[in-house]
């Protein structure tokens, strides 16, 4: 398929794949930022740019009107992700963060807010070495513009204005297939109430399978079973991130997350984020801890209901709990939340707890991207260690 716009980007295209000559690491050196263009790129004319101030209560609103009305929707368009206002915050306005890459697009006449593209910093390790990287999220295009070649100026205006930053990587997701993938994760799912999936048409019942056989074959105990099994404290940040950068450094790409990084990105954060850890009763060592975050779904056409309460498995690490049995008191846990599905993806040692712990494939792919950055080897799911929201 061709890709008129990313053919032009400094991005590894399908011509290059496999070939094993081209060095890892960046693509194109960095420009002198003096070279760097310093006014925006031209919008068609009956637009302008603005930049999104998200701790403004009335601008991070305009941004969540425009995702809910106009993100990503699953393949058969039943559903649309609903990021509430406060993940959007904490999403966005993250330590480091620049105002000048969470950018707007608005309608001249209405002033209304018709596209947003975002970026946050982070360092991200390939291998050995850790890049200073732009995460770039959220772009939408409100469904009345689409087609109008919208998105590619606004990927080029975020790419602008990472490189006045000094920036020259970036990482990025996308349930469509663009040059080229780094990696390709398959999604799956783990029903916690599986009537209303059914009812909602997320999940259909089983061949031979009446409902309540199917309520029955999901149904998890009340409490969590693992001794020491408890909610993160600010207390654990410093136990918390030496845990978690042991674990991360097995795998290709990940987080170079810091103490600071960690008490932003993993202390609960109530209907964004939450995070468990498993403090040993005997010697109090936190020997595991588990994550997941919130992100609800907007039901497209449905009588009954109108959220789906869906979690996102987030970064999870077992020292000492089988991975399985830690996995399964977080569905436990997002049971008592009232969470009507966990997600995940079968990256880092995911897979090993799928189908145990009664997850089904979805019906679709979630690629990964890095801008500018060749990585030489083929990454398998398994091989990767970074979690976008
Ligand atoms: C259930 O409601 C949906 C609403 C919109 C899209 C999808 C399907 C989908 N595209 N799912 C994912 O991308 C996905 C599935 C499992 C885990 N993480 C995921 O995506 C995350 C990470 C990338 N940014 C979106 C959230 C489902």
């Amino acid at each position: 398929k061709r890709h008129k716009f990313w053919e032009t980007q400094p991005v590894g295209q399908y011509k290059d794949v496999g070939d094993s000559s081209l060095p890892e690491g960046p693509i194109e050196p960095p420009t002198p930022l003096s070279e760097v263009k310093q006014e925006p790129y031209n919008l068609p004319n009956a637009y302008e740019w603005t930049t999104c101030d998200m701790d403004s209560e009335e601008i991070c609103d305009e941004v969540y009107v425009l995702l809910k009305n106009n993100y990503v929707e699953d393949d058969e368009n039943m559903f649309r992700f609903n990021y509430s206002k406060e993940f959007l915050s904490w999403a966005l306005r993250v330590p480091g963060y620049y105002q000048s890459w969470h950018i707007g697009v608005r309608a001249k006449t209405s002033k209304k807010l018709v596209a947003f593209i975002s970026g946050i910093p982070a360092r991200i390790r390939v291998n050995e070495e850790v890049v200073k990287m732009a995460e770039i999220n959220f772009l939408c295009v409100h469904k009345k513009l689409r087609s109008k070649r919208l998105a590619p100026v606004m990927i080029k205006e975020v790419t602008r204005r990472v490189h006045l930053e000094n920036i020259w990587q970036a990482a990025y997701t996308a349930g469509v297939v663009l040059p080229t993938p780094i990696t390709t994760c398959q999604y799956w799912h783990r029903s916690l109430n599986p009537k209303k999936l059914i009812d909602v048409g997320f999940s259909r019942l089983g061949a031979r399978m009446t409902m309540s056989r199917t309520i029955k074959l999901y149904k998890l105990p009340d409490s969590t079973v693992t001794p020491g099994f408890r909610k993160m404290e600010l207390r654990d940040v410093p136990a918390v991130t030496r845990l978690l950068r042991n674990y991360l450094s097995q795998f290709v790409v990940a987080p170079d997350f810091d103490e600071n990084d960690v008490e932003h990105w993993l202390l609960p954060n109530e209907n964004v984020v939450d995070s468990f850890l498993v403090e040993s009763p005997e010697n109090h060592e936190i020997t595991d801890f588990c994550s997941f975050y919130t992100l609800p779904s907007s039901i497209l056409g449905n009588q009954n209901y109108s959220i789906l309460k869906a979690a996102y498995s987030y970064y999870n690490v077992s020292t000492k709990t089988p991975l399985t049995q830690l996995m399964n008191d977080v569905l436990i846990v997002a049971k008592q939340k009232d969470f009507d599905v966990f997600n995940a993806l079968d990256v880092m040692h995911n897979e090993s707890f799928l189908k145990e712990l009664k997850f089904g494939p979805g019906d679709g792919q979630l690629h990964y991207y890095l801008y500018n950055y060749r990585i030489r080897s083929a990454l398998k799911p398994s091989g990767l260690g970074l979690v976008l929201l």
